[in-house]
């Protein structure tokens, strides 16, 4: 059985409004699942409808095959999940501790070993502890919303664009990041705006088009299937310049 579910969910900002029309995303432990797909296709909707930011109307979202439908993101949080939004992921005016401090806070006995374990893990963050979270490059402020994340020890991470703006270099280093988090035993579900990229990281990617899913399949042969590289990714093939 998959770690993470979602089961043709069907959410979205208004009742007369549904974004995600029936969608299903299943991720299992140690797997990083990729959602690709066109501008608007719902794919960060879907993210915020597991985190419990958006309202879900019909279907079912579970962990370990208990529901979380409908829960508040406290309790998401409590379950489990962990959510890095795109945008806004860190309270800039806090120091990288502080911040930090805050991520834990669902499990405020823990948390101080938990923020030594996290700046040790994420040493770059370590020498900078003491410092505003508005003075960290792109990559760091990245690294940083993850490391919230991870506070709470989640079982499943969901994560939105987490290497929108970086340079390839801070990139490949947050994929390599989330690939040792998988390796942890956590499932990730991430959005990727670069689907290429995605696709060459992640074990298994779903295809989303206007609110449903299209295609599923391995990162490998989404990534090699000509209708695909058509269609959803511009034609190219993964490893072309760009
Ligand atoms: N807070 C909101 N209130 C109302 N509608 C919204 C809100 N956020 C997104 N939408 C709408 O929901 C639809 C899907 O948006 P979503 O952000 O999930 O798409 P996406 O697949 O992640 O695409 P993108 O890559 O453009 O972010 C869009 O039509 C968008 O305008």
């Amino acid at each position: 059985m998959s770690l993470f579910e979602a089961r043709d969910v069907v959410a979205g900002y208004s009742p007369t409004d549904m974004i995600l029309k029936g969608v299903t995303v299943t991720a299992a432990v140690g797997e990083i699942v990729a959602i690709i797909g066109p501008n608007g296709a719902g794919k960060s909707t879907l993210l915020k409808s597991a985190a419990g930011q958006v309202h879900v109307a019909k279907g079912d979202i579970s962990i370990d095959g208990r529901k979380i439908t409908g829960l508040r993101p406290r309790d998401v949080a409590a379950a489990g999940v962990a959510y890095v939004p795109q945008e806004q992921n860190v309270f800039t005016t806090m120091t990288v501790r502080e911040n930090l401090e805050i991520g834990g806070y669902v499990d405020a006995a823990g948390s101080r070993d938990r923020i030594d374990a996290a700046l040790r893990r994420f040493p770059v963050l370590g020498e900078k502890a003491r410092d505003a979270a508005r003075t960290l490059s792109g990559g760091q402020r990245q690294l940083l919303a993850m490391a919230i994340a991870m506070m709470v020890a989640p079982r499943v991470l969901l994560l939105d664009e987490p290497s929108a703006g970086l340079s390839p270099v801070a990139a490949r280093d947050m994929f390599a990041t989330i690939r040792e988090i998988a390796d942890g035993g956590v499932a990730v579900v991430l959005v990727e705006q670069n689907a290429l990229d995605a696709l060459d990281l992640a074990d298994r990617a779903y295809i989303l088009a206007a609110g449903q899913n299209h295609t599923e399949g391995t990162g490998a042969d989404l990534a090699a299937d000509p209708d695909i590289r058509r269609t959803f990714l511009g034609g190219r093939q993964t490893g072309d310049q760009r």
